[in-house]
């Protein structure tokens, strides 16, 4: 991308498009493209189309999505397949009609097998059975990575995939119901040591592992790959290590200054019980995470104070 270029961000008032957005301002690029999802809806394809042929698009982030944690991908399964298909397939075709030199499409390690070998490999996809909670939401990032890899092949286009692993940063999602763990606990934690509650809530039995990733090491990458990559092969961007919820617990109730105790509700499900990417092949490309979880956490703590509490 050279500075002169005209970059979409779809889905720059999101965690992931945020960071993007302002990873790209931070060097300096200047014609920049961006809706909110009521300027622009993405599920209309006549308005995306509009959209695509009234602005000459050089680049896309396909950073706009239905996104949601464990609880909100089980209770609407129905709207996480639609809406995800519907944006994903008006954005790609639309960016091939408009003749768009380069796209990327964010995926999810939810596509992986639920019982794949670990570290999860960028060929173990479609080689065994989905995660049941988030499986509709699965299918439909893998039907774009199909998109984007058919689209190549039968058009010439680049359009790249990249399956990044649970993130957090600026701009999360603090809402308790749709929210992802990290963002869930930072909330609880907070909200449990101003009110002096005596126990917090943490869903499942606690043994599951999870990798994190802050969006700010994802948009780096993603500007990484944008001009360093053009295979349709995807590729996994992580940080090469996970925790288990409760040491995540643990961390996060150390670092709010938490002095309660901590209670696992295993009526709620684990999900997942394991999905840490093997990231050798964005590592050999010449890209590693560099935020470690503890600064990253104690960012994100930050950002729930200074931003989300004084705006909500
Ligand atoms: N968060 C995570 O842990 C992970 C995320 N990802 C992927 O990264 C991408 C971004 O996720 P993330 O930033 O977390 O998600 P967020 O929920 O934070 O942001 C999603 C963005 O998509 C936009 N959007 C949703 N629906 C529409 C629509 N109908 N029309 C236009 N825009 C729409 C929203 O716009 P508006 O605010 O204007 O309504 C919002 O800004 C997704 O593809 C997701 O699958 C992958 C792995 C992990
Ligand atoms: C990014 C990824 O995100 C989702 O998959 P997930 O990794 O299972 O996501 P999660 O962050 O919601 O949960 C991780 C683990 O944490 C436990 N957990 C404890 N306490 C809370 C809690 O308070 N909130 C939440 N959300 N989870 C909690 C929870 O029970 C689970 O064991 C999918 O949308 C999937 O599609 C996807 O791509």
């Amino acid at each position: 991308m050279d500075k002169s270029s005209t970059i979409y961000v779809a889905g720059h008032r999101g965690l992931v498009g945020s960071a993007i957005l302002r990873e790209l301002e931070r060097r300096g690029y200047e014609n920049l493209l961006y809706r909110s999802s009521k300027e622009l809806d993405l599920r209309e394809r006549d308005q995306v189309q509009d959209f695509f042929e009234n602005h000459h698009i050089d680049y896309v982030f396909l950073a706009a999505a239905k996104v949601g944690g464990i609880v909100a991908n089980n209770d609407f399964p129905a709207d996480f397949i639609r809406d995800n298909l519907l944006i994903q397939t008006n954005v790609i075709d639309s960016a091939y009609r408009a003749n768009v030199k380069k796209l990327m499409f964010l995926g999810s390690t939810c596509i992986y097998p639920k019982f794949a070998p670990q570290p999860l490999k960028e060929e173990y996809l479609l080689t065994g059975e989905l995660e049941p909670t988030n499986q509709p939401y699965a299918v439909a990032k893998i039907a774009g990575i199909s998109m984007c890899q058919s689209y190549n092949r039968q058009y010439g286009t680049k359009f790249i995939s990249v399956m990044p692993t649970n993130m957090y940063g600026p701009n999360d999602n603090f809402d308790l119901k749709t929210s992802h763990v990290l963002p869930a606990l930072i909330r609880k934690f907070h909200e449990a040591k101003v009110t002096h509650a005596e126990q917090v809530e943490v869903w499942g039995t606690g043994q599951p592992r999870r990798e994190f990733l802050h969006s700010d090491d994802l948009a780096e990458a993603c500007l990484f790959l944008m001009d360093h990559y053009e295979d349709s092969e995807i590729v996994n961007v992580g940080v090469g290590d996970d925790i288990s919820i409760r040491e995540l617990a643990e961390l996060i109730k150390s670092i709010v200054g938490y002095p309660g105790e901590i209670r696992f509700n295993t009526s709620l499900p684990d999900g997942t019980p394991r999905k840490l990417v093997d990231v050798s092949k964005i590592n050999s490309l010449g890209w590693k995470a560099a935020i470690s979880l503890e600064d990253g956490v104690r960012s994100a703590y930050m950002a729930f104070q200074n931003d989300y509490l004084v705006n909500k």
